[in-house]
């Protein structure tokens, strides 16, 4: 049986990258974003939210016109043109079973750059094309899908799942759920920090975008330490978990509520550890 180590606010302010007078948007670290479809536009414009909030360079959004013209609506700092990107955040609001959409054909570009890339929502299975290190976020739901058994034996002991999952397809898995299970690179991490107001639709594409901003700040370190991956992907969890009970406050939330609290929630941890 693994041990989990409980990932809590200090371990999550040391994975914050703070720029400095050097920096530029380049240098800060530049996320690459395909996600949304005409299916589910909202979870484009939620992750690349929560991802400017968390601090980044510069995000690059590529997807379909209405679904970049509604990102852009919401985020104009946003760039919605191709270039330079050093991380990945792919599959939020994306369909496993349409492989025909834009989103598709421009993901399987993007896996084959080996950079650092977060596989989200219907991009799961994408990391068996993968190139370069690969952090996935599945819920119970998709996990069972992605390892092709039943949804109960996920339920029944995730810790479990998490690991084997990582092991089996040589990824860092973060598995969500009320505790959030992190394994890869040979450590195993969980993240209980969210209250139960966060089972809302969107907080998941929230989660992805906040992750993919830690990623994109911290490819050096992915490259050099075979567990940044897992320490971020743990580190995420908790800032979101922290900025929904900042933006619940004990009652109901918005996932864009939460992503208005996640600067603030940084800004705390910056302090106070
Ligand atoms: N505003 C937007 O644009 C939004 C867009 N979204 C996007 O929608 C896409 C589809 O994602 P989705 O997870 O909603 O797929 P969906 O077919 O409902 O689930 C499949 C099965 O899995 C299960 N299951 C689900 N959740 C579970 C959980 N947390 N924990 C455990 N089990 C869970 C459940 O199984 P059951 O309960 O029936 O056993 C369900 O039948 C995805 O790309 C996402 O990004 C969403 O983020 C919403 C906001
Ligand atoms: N009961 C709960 N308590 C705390 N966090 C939860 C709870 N249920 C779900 N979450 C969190 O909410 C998010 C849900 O993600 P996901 O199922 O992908 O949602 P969506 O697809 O709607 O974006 C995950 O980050 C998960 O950890």
């Amino acid at each position: 049986m693994t041990d989990f180590k409980a990932w809590a606010a200090d371990d999550a302010a040391r994975h914050i990258r703070i720029p400095d007078e050097s920096d530029d948007k380049y240098s800060r670290g530049v996320l690459g974003v395909i996600t949304g479809s005409d299916q589910y536009p909202g979870a484009a414009v939620l992750g690349v939210e929560a991802a400017l909030r968390t601090g980044v360079g510069m995000v690059r959004y590529l997807g379909g016109e209405r679904v970049s013209s509604l990102v852009l609506q919401r985020r104009p700092e946003a760039v919605a043109s191709e270039g330079r990107v050093q991380a990945w955040l792919i599959g939020s609001g994306t369909d496993h079973a349409n492989r025909e959409d834009a989103a598709h054909a421009l993901a399987a570009v993007a896996i084959a750059q080996a950079l650092p890339t977060v596989l989200d929502g219907g991009a799961l299975e994408l990391h068996d094309g993968a190139t370069g290190p690969v952090v996935i976020t599945p819920h119970y739901g998709e996990l069972a899908r992605v390892l092709g058994v039943p949804k109960d034996d996920i339920v029944a002991d995730p810790a479990v799942w998490a690991v084997r999952a990582s092991e089996e397809l040589g990824v860092t898995v973060l598995l969500k759920g009320h505790r959030s299970y992190v394994a890869g690179g040979g450590v195993a991490l969980v993240a209980a920090s969210a209250p139960n107001w966060l089972a809302t639709a969107g907080a998941g594409d929230a989660l992805a975008g906040i992750l993919g901003a830690l990623v994109a700040t911290h490819t050096a370190e992915i490259a050099s330490v075979e567990t940044t991956l897992a320490r971020l992907a743990a580190s995420a969890a908790v800032i979101h978990g922290l900025a929904a009970h900042r933006a619940s406050a004990g009652g109901p939330l918005t996932i864009l509520d939460l992503a208005e609290a996640v600067p603030g929630t940084i800004a705390g941890l910056l302090r106070h550890g």
